[in-house]
């Protein structure tokens, strides 16, 4: 049980291990952190975690939705071209919750950030009258006037992504539906995927010093969102080829077995932490190989082209235009 708002922020500090002191004048336990000494430009972003909206009991466990809700901030970093240095990170805590099971979400977070260099320097903890709540504001430098903007995709460039999309999707599927054991007993990468997604730091940092000045966005909404998002940022239509659209081996699998299509997983449902761009197609094509050797994958599934802003969608050699939603927290409404 959780009974004393002071106590409990001292023993959250507490699991903090990881991060960058330089830089830090005054860390958390004042009224604000103090910064000194950020190299070149500052990234700020935000996102949030909500109890039945992004995570339930049966889809996560603590230290998952400290990692997720850490990650998803990182990966906003990784699509600037930037990198993460500090965070502050606001908990509303609903009755139910111990103290024993709020120290993992922490824990999550700790790890998500440790290879990255990247320290909590604060934060806020309030009681929430039914949900918990989590929320990340993220800091992360980057190369003045370099950051990588959703607005750069020009006709002529190909469309490419880092890695696989709609294994998070397939596997929030696969949790819903059958309970944690069993859907990590059958399709272990499909939980890993939802739970503990992994952001393109390094993709990001290799996309910035490509020279090629990519549109980039990361994958939280699905990937036919995100390149609406390119597309109406830059002003040009995006051709998605939906059979280059990568899927992992589970995802297919999955799929199959329950009669679903895994392109809807990749294409609308999100949270895949991928980054999404678009690149010049000679310099693409000599890249690829040298991002290879760094571990990085650029998998092309598109062109950009002249036309009215929007996307469109490659089925079986036939065009039509992308009229989904990707995931709106609104849609429902
Ligand atoms: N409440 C808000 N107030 C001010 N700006 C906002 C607010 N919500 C979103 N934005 C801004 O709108 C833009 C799009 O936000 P959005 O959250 O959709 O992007 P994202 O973080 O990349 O996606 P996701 O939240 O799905 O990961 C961002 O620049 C964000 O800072
Ligand atoms: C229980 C449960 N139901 C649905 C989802 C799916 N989901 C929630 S938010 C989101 C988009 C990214 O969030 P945001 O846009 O807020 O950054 C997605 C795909 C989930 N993870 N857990
Ligand atoms: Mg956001
Ligand atoms: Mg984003
Ligand atoms: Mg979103």
């Amino acid at each position: 049980m959780v009974n004393d708002e002071f106590s409990l922020i001292r023993s959250l500090l507490q699991h903090r291990v990881s991060g960058r002191e330089k830089g830090v004048e005054v860390d958390a336990g004042d009224d604000a952190a103090v910064l000194n000494r950020l190299q070149g430009s500052t990234v700020l972003t935000c996102d949030t975690m909500v109890e039945t909206v992004h995570f339930l009991p049966e889809t996560m466990e603590p230290w998952d939705i400290g990692w997720k809700c850490m990650t998803a901030n990182i990966s906003d970093v990784a699509a600037m071209g930037g990198r993460p240095t500090h965070a502050l990170v606001s908990l509303a805590v609903p009755e139910g919750w111990s103290r024993e099971e709020l120290g993992p979400i922490y824990r999550g977070m700790e790890d998500a950030s440790a290879p990255f260099d990247l320290r909590i320097v604060g934060g806020d903890t309030v009681s929430s009258p039914q949900h918990l709540v989590l929320t990340v504001v993220l800091l992360g430098e980057v190369e003045e006037g370099q950051a990588l903007l959703r607005s750069s995709a020009r006709p002529g460039d190909i469309v490419f992504v880092t890695g696989e999309t709609g294994s998070s999707a397939a596997g929030l599927h696969l949790l819903k539906n059958r309970g944690f054991n069993s859907a990590a007993q059958r399709y272990p990468t499909l939980v890993k995927a939802h739970r503990q997604p992994v952001p393109r730091v390094d993709a990001g940092r290799w996309l910035l010093h490509s020279g090629w000045k990519p549109a980039c966005n990361d994958v939280s909404d699905g990937l036919a969102r995100e390149a609406w998002e390119i597309a109406e940022a830059s002003g040009i239509r995006i051709l998605l080829e939906r059979e280059k659209v990568p899927l992992g081996e589970e995802t297919v699998a999955y799929a199959r077995e329950i009669g679903a299509d895994p392109y809807y997983w990749a294409l609308e449902g999100g949270e895949d932490f991928e980054l999404l761009g678009t690149a010049p197609r000679e310099a693409f094509l000599r890249g690829v190989r040298e991002a290879e050797k760094k571990g990085i994958r650029l998998i092309e599934i598109g062109r950009v082209e002249e036309g009215p802003a929007g996307v469109d969608c490659k089925v079986n050699g036939q065009r039509r235009e992308w009229t989904g939603r990707g995931y709106n927290h609104f849609a429902d409404r």
